[in-house]
């Protein structure tokens, strides 16, 4: 069954178009990359999925549900803004999402902060920004979600710890799930992406396994979003 279905997925914010009639499945098993230009829809996309936004036209199934209750719980959302309580430890942030996510998993999450080296007692606005998101990521990341929905995941991370969130990601969703990322950071992550969805103002214009797209083009994802969108 497919785990994310779009039909004829259209949105409007008043005269303006952000999707456009986009149909789409998307499998259990995979790492997404939703990749696009500025203003493409990529967040408007996810949103939806998340239930967060209504569509203007068509509907978005997630795991046989549409966006509500059902499949908030086994959707794990990544927003592309910060939204940690300032005033929280991390370590309380972990104790209030155990109570709040029945799938949120504490050892994988402590195992992850101190891979990080990020200490738990200290309170989120004693952190930097980069750690930040790399706390944030933290949290979504152990929960044993369905689909985890990454907006915008490594773009305040250094270099050094994107190479680990990456692994992060990779080895922290079972095969039943599936992980949708959307990122400017083309050449950091396509080597774990299976799949590639190009985003061209509220359009599909491409949906391929990332492997075909690279033989068949003969360049990478990143090589070729600079041809589909140069500027
Ligand atoms: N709240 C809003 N009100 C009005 N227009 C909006 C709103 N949110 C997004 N849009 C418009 O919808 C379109 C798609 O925006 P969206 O944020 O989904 O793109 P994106 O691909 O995520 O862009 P970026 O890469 O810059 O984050 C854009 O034209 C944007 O200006």
């Amino acid at each position: 069954m497919a785990m994310i279905e779009c039909r004829n997925l259209t949105k409007y914010y008043g005269h303006t178009r952000a999707l456009n009639g986009v149909d789409l499945t998307i499998e259990k098993g995979q790492i997404v990359g939703l990749l696009g230009p500025n203003g493409s829809g990529k967040t408007t996309m996810i949103k939806m999925a998340n239930g967060l936004l209504q569509p203007t036209n068509g509907s978005i199934i997630i795991d046989g549900h549409d966006p509500g209750v059902e499949s908030k719980s086994v959707v794990a959302y990544l927003p592309d803004r910060d939204f940690l309580p300032e005033y929280m430890t991390v370590d309380a942030l972990f104790k209030m999402y155990g109570d709040f996510f029945t799938d949120f998993n504490r050892e994988k999450a402590e195992k992850m902060l101190a891979s990080l080296d990020i200490r738990r007692d200290v309170a989120i606005k004693k952190l930097s920004k980069g750690t930040r998101e790399k706390v944030q990521l933290v949290l979504i990341m152990s929960r044993d979600a369905k689909v985890y929905l990454l907006d915008e995941p490594i773009a305040g991370v250094d270099p050094a710890a994107r190479d680990y969130i990456l692994k992060t990601i990779i080895s922290n969703y079972c095969e039943d799930a599936i992980v949708m990322i959307s990122t400017h950071l083309i050449a950091d992550i396509e080597s774990i992406l299976d799949d590639v969805i190009f985003l061209k103002d509220g359009n599909v214009v491409v949906h391929e396994p990332a492997d075909q797209l690279r033989e068949e083009r003969g360049k990478s994802i990143d090589g070729l979003f600079r041809e589909v969108f140069k500027c």
